[in-house]
């Protein structure tokens, strides 16, 4: 199922749980504002190129929207702005005072020199920079944009606004960054992962997991999962796959994909089957890649009893039913992942008030945001009597529809 129908299916259901009237229910499914530009740029070879960019503005009833770019082939505007609005339901649910936007260009940045990628990344700031800014919306990095694609983004919006740090996050620490950004979204699905296995009286030390994606996110879970004694039996990038029944020396496999700049060839385990990783024989599946890799195709075939979804809507709701039919239980992207949004937010609060946060008081205020938004999801699983990604999309819709009827803006 395509991502747009996928998360708009999630979102009619919370309505219904909820009771919406129709017309809430209209206003906020329908994109606050939707950008599309051409992104012309000449390579280093002096031929030109033309990317697509986009930038879809989903909700800004509870503030500024916020969310990331994406540098993927596979960007298309359904996708984005399926990304888009999930960002409107993880800031309510993680209770952070923004709305949700998401952006990407379809280029593929594997592609790309360092050169050509800060001219497409200057040139798409040139386009979107009258409708960006810290208190109108708030970029940061996702998949193929790291905090050097940030530093462009913030250098170019300077030139026409003065120099804005907090027009986006996730930048250098020398830029404004935050302490902890970079780790955070892996650390927040390791918190997040704790959390649900206590409530079964387990706990990360001498589980199994595999994990699909071995990028920001993929890398900093696997590596506090290693520094919490759990075992990382499979793990893969898109180059390659590594398996090892006794554990994969993850410091290790961060060395190699240093000098290798992938997982192939690595020698601490064997060889499999790209897509195979996400059934492999584990207790827990974490995928940290693209969405819709849980499907109707492969869900049947899923081992893992816990599944953690640190990418965005990895699992498409024929997947969802099958996986809920086994018995898998499935904490939901929009609360699994949102500690880089939280992180973000540190961010762009440090850098309003010019003031910098230590590294722990950051990872203190993450454990604690991440702590009370999993127990809002509880309540509201118990008071609906629903699984745990209609319990947090009702958390989330809620909080929006209440805020848009606040500022009068039913329809
Ligand atoms: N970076 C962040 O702070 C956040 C990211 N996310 C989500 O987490 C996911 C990963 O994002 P990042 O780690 O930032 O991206 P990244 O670009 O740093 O890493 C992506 C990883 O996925 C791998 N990959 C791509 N296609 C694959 C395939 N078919 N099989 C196996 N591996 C494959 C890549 O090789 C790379 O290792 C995305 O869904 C993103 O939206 C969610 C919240 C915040
Ligand atoms: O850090 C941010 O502002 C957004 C991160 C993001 O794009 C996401 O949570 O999917």
């Amino acid at each position: 199922m395509n991502a747009l129908a996928a998360t708009n299916r999630n979102f009619q259901l919370a309505a219904r749980i909820l009771g919406l009237d129709s017309k809430l229910h209209k206003s906020l499914l329908i994109p606050f504002r939707e950008i599309k530009v051409e992104c012309t740029v000449p390579r280093d070879d002096g031929s030109f190129v033309s990317y697509i960019g986009f930038r879809i503005q989903h909700d800004n009833a509870r503030g500024p929207m916020k969310g990331g770019i994406r540098y993927h082939p596979e960007v298309d505007p359904d996708e984005v702005n399926a990304l888009a609005q999930l960002m409107t339901w993880k800031t309510a649910v993680a209770n952070l005072p923004y709305g949700g936007a998401k952006g990407g260009i379809g280029c593929n940045p594997r592609e790309l020199t360092v050169s050509e990628l800060e001219r497409v990344t200057r040139v798409f700031t040139q386009k979107i920079h009258d409708l960006i800014g810290i208190h109108r919306d708030v970029p940061a990095p996702d998949m193929g944009t790291n905090s050097q694609t940030m530093a462009w983004i913030l250098d170019e919006y300077s030139k026409f606004h003065g120099y804005s740090p907090a027009v986006v996050t996730g930048k250098p620490i020398e830029l404004g960054g935050s302490l902890g950004r970079e780790a955070a979204t892996g650390l927040g699905v390791v918190f997040a992962t704790e959390f649900l296995l206590d409530e079964y009286g387990m706990s990360i030390a001498n589980m199994k997991f595999a994990i699909q994606g071995f990028g920001n996110v993929g890398s900093w879970a696997a590596s506090f999962i290693h520094q919490k004694g759990g075992k990382v039996v499979a793990v893969s990038d898109i180059t390659g796959a590594v398996k090892n029944p006794n554990g994969i020396d993850i410091p290790a496999l961060l060395k190699h994909k240093e000098k290798a700049y992938s997982l192939k060839d690595f020698e601490g385990g064997d060889a499999m089957d790209l897509n195979d990783v996400l059934v492999h024989e584990c207790d827990v599946l974490i995928p940290c890649a693209l969405g819709g890799v849980l499907n109707k195709e492969n869900a049947a075939d899923v081992k893992a009893k816990f599944i953690i979804e640190a990418a965005n809507h990895p699992t498409d709701p024929e997947a969802d039913e099958i996986l809920s039919r086994k018995g898998v239980i499935i904490l939901p992207d929009i609360y699994a992942n949102s500690g880089g949004v939280t992180v973000s937010y540190f961010e762009w609060v440090q850098n309003i008030q010019g003031f910098m946060w230590e590294e722990e008081k950051v990872n203190y205020e993450l454990k604690r945001y991440m702590k009370r938004a999993f127990s809002d999801i509880k309540a509201m699983c118990h008071t609906h009597n629903c699984n745990l990604r209609m319990g947090a999309f009702a958390l989330g819709v809620n909080k929006v529809a209440r805020a848009t009827v606040l500022r009068g803006w039913e329809a």
